[in-house]
C-alpha cells in the first residue's frame, strides 16, 4: 500500500478521542466526536460532489476538480473505515483477492 495513504491512517487513528484527539484543534477529531452519523453525511456529501465534478468535466474538458472531489472521499473513506477499526491495507488486501477475477464472471457465480 502506498505509504502516504498509511501515514494518513495513522494520524486519522491518533485523532481518536481515546488516543488524545482533540475536536478543537482537529478536523478528524470532530468528526469523530460526532460520530457515524457525521462521517456517513460526508461521505454522501464527497460522493455527490464528485459525480457533479464528473458531470461538469465531461462538459468543460477540465478533469482537474474529478481529482480534489476523489481525494476528499477517499479521505472520508479513510475515517469511516477508521470508525470501524478498518484499515485501508484490509481494502487494498480485499481488491488484491479480487485482482484477475472478472467482474462478469463473479456476478454469475453469485446467481448460481
Ligand atoms: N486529507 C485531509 C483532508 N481532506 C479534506 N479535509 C477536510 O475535509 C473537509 C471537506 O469538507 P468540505 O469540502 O465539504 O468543506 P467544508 O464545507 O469546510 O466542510 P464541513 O464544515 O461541511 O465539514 C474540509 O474541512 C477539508 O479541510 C481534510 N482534512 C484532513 N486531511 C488529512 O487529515 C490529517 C489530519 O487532519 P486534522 O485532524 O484536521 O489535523 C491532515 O494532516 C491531512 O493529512
Amino acid at each position: 500500500m502506498s505509504t502516504t495513504l498509511a501515514r494518513i491512517a495513522q494520524v486519522i487513528e491518533s485523532r481518536k478521542l481515546e488516543n488524545g484527539g482533540d475536536p478543537a484543534k482537529s478536523y478528524v477529531a470532530k468528526l469523530f466526536s460526532k460520530g457515524d452519523d457525521a462521517i456517513l453525511k460526508k461521505i454522501g456529501e464527497e460522493a455527490t460532489e464528485t459525480v457533479m465534478a464528473a458531470k461538469d468535466a465531461r462538459a468543460s474538458g477540465d478533469a482537474s476538480k474529478v481529482l480534489y472531489e476523489c481525494a476528499d472521499l477517499w479521505f472520508h473513506s479513510m475515517v469511516l473505515l477508521a470508525q470501524f477499526g478498518l484499515t485501508p491495507q484490509q481494502v487494498v488486501d480485499e481488491l488484491a483477492r479480487r485482482e484477475g477475477v472478472s467482474g462478469i464472471e463473479e456476478k454469475a457465480s453469485r446467481a448460481e
